[in-house]
């Protein structure tokens, strides 16, 4: 494929069709419409938007925002009663710049809660108990909202698996098991304007963990950017004028503005592993240079804990029906994938690839 034949938009994708179960033939046709264009997403850009505004009403993914803003206003003494180093060094407040990408410190301040689990103990990686902010209102609307999005991710997984990637019911199953009690990361962010002499981004450039990540942010443009793999443009070209990034890589960097009634969704590293590459997860970014506070609440919809994530055979058949040979990607155990990252987290980079 040339680059000129690249569309460099990112594609819109309504769920609506996978709200309705009935099996009459438009419904079906909708559906697999809706699979298609997930498919043919994730072979383009692992990143597109889902339209979830029949899902929920768009005024609550506002509503996180906003608690997030009134959080991220407080003292800098009330947002450190719940810093991370209290409990489990990830669930709770990290500092503005606390957080490393590619060995830069990232501009941005957050507040992160992780799946509840049976015996915290603060001592052990990510085995500690979530720190919820004292405002009103703020646990249970981001604990309802968490909900809401593990059964999209439920929902997203299991009409796309099933019909764009062909798999049969019996694999469906298995792969259910993998993300049935999934170990969810929610994230509130909290950016002020980068610095022009800043040594770094608002977040530097990686890619997500996971299978997929939902993220709704403030309707701001120009701050989050996703890496377009194009051969034959210049290594990673800009118009930031900032330092070039995996300069081995050739591809431009786009941005992915909000979309009233979406949320931005992108595939993580375990659905390159399940897809054996077949997906590829996305390198992005975030420079946010307007004068306002920028906030975003991103949710990832993780496998289980436990979960073994293996090349499935559904993308196998693919990649051979294709005459592909790949070379067929090593099982990861997602919670010692997860450590081995979180590991790194404030020393060399906690999203770091
Ligand atoms: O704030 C954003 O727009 C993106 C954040 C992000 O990529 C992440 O937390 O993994
Ligand atoms: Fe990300």
């Amino acid at each position: 494929m040339t680059s000129s034949r690249i569309s460099r938009h990112l594609p819109i994708i309504n769920i609506a069709s996978y709200l309705r179960t009935s099996q009459n033939p438009e419904d079906i046709a909708a559906r697999q419409a809706t699979s298609e264009a997930l498919h043919s997403a994730c072979l383009q850009f692992g990143f597109f938007y889902l339209d979830i505004s029949e899902y929920i009403d768009p005024g609550i993914p506002e509503e996180l925002a906003t608690l997030a803003h009134q959080f991220f206003a407080l003292p800098q003494e009330e947002k450190d009663k719940l810093s991370i180093s209290n409990q489990d060094n990830a669930r709770g407040y990290a500092r503005l710049k606390e957080n490393v990408t590619n060995g830069k410190a990232d501009n941005h301040e957050g507040l992160d809660f992780y799946r509840p689990v049976q015996d915290p103990d603060p001592r052990r990686p990510l085995w500690g108990e979530n720190q919820w902010p004292d405002l009103a209102g703020f646990k249970e609307k981001y604990e309802a909202w968490v909900q809401k999005m593990k059964d999209l991710g439920l929902i997203v997984s299991r009409r796309w698996m099933a019909i764009g990637l062909g798999m049969t019911p019996d694999e469906w199953q298995e792969l259910r098991s993998q993300v049935d009690d999934s170990f969810w990361v929610m994230r509130a962010i909290g950016y002020p304007p980068l610095p022009d002499d800043h040594d770094g981004f608002s977040c530097g450039a990686h890619k997500d963990y996971g299978c997929l990540t939902f993220l709704y942010a403030d309707p701001i443009p120009s701050a989050l950017q996703v890496f377009l793999r194009q051969t034959g443009s210049i290594a990673a070209a800009d118009a930031t004028g900032l330092p070039v990034e995996r300069g081995a890589e050739e591809g431009v960097w786009i941005n992915a503005d909000p979309i009233p009634g979406c949320v931005v969704c992108n595939i993580g590293e375990m659905w390159e592993v399940w897809t054996n590459g077949l997906y590829k997860s996305t390198l992005h970014r975030v420079i946010h240079r307007s004068s306002s506070y920028r906030v975003s609440v991103p949710f990832f919809f993780e496998p289980n804990f436990d979960s073994v994530v293996k090349p499935l055979a559904a993308a196998k058949r693919i990649q051979g029906a294709a005459g592909s040979v790949v070379p067929e990607k090593k099982p990861v155990v997602y919670g010692e994938f997860l450590l081995a990252k979180v590991g790194g987290n404030f020393a060399g980079g906690k999203y770091d690839d």
